[in-house]
């Protein structure tokens, strides 16, 4: 047996390497490339969205992925792995560990979170899951729903959160999560400095997943000319 991808992320850095369609590095083997630098790098992991992403860095590198489908729906806010029709295309790639989006929110076509979970246990047994939450009622029903690790991932993508952002007040929000649950935590979004992905850690995060200030240079350079058109970093909160 495989040691578990929880056991192989612990304590680790996962690199999220995502660029959509209309992303200046938007395309499977540009992803597949960025995922060898972040293996390089000492990455321990890989989030990455889309069948096609996915399978390409699988060929590319030996890390275990966290796959997602973002996908939009005329009926629903949900976006991130939100019905059986994405798990199962993504199931082509094998990987180990798929993320979706575990908030309350109306989910397409009326389907519920307690009903994908159930299939995704009743078809892919060994599928680890990973809840992409934005409040702790909604950590404690992943919780609650059998899922194996619960991500920060849409705290400010919600109405509820938005405006929100992981680091503020000391990372308040995360310090609640990991109070509230006792599945593992992994601090997910905006997590924007090498001092914050250590901050993460040390409150007791499982791991950590970076994407935007490692994987997309546009959103890098924005915070450089930012910071040097006010001369400060901002949104880092200066602390390095
Ligand atoms: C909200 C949403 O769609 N988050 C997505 C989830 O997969 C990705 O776009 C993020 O890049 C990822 O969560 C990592 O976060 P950040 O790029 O801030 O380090």
């Amino acid at each position: 047996m495989t040691e578990s991808m929880l056991t192989t992320i612990k304590g680790k850095l996962v690199v999220s390497c995502q660029a959509l369609e209309q992303e200046p590095l938007h395309g499977a083997q540009i992803m597949a490339r960025m995922a060898l630098a972040a293996q390089q790098g000492g990455a321990a992991a890989i989030r990455a969205n889309g069948l096609a992403d996915v399978a390409a860095v699988r060929r590319q590198v030996a890390l275990p992925v966290i796959a997602i489908i973002k996908r939009d729906y005329p009926d629903s806010e949900v976006f991130i792995t939100a019905t059986v029709r994405e798990i199962d295309e993504l199931m082509a790639a094998q990987p180990p560990m798929i993320a979706m989006d575990a908030t309350d929110r109306p989910r397409p076509g009326g389907s519920s979170l307690a009903q994908q979970v159930a299939y995704c246990r009743r078809h892919y047994p060994q599928l680890l899951l990973m809840a992409d939450i934005a409040s702790v009622a909604q950590a404690r029903e992943a919780e609650h729903l059998g899922f194996d690790v619960i991500g920060t991932t849409l705290y400010g993508y919600t109405d509820a959160s938005r405006g929100r952002t992981l680091a503020e007040h000391d990372f308040v929000f995360l310090r609640e999560v990991l109070a509230a649950v006792s599945r593992p935590v992994i601090a997910e979004g905006n997590v924007l400095t090498p001092a914050m992905a250590a901050r993460c850690m040390q409150l007791g995060c499982h791991a950590v997943v970076v994407g935007g200030a490692i994987t997309r240079p546009q959103q890098i350079t924005a915070r450089f000319v930012s910071a040097m058109e006010t001369g400060n970093d901002a949104r880092a909160g200066n602390e390095d």
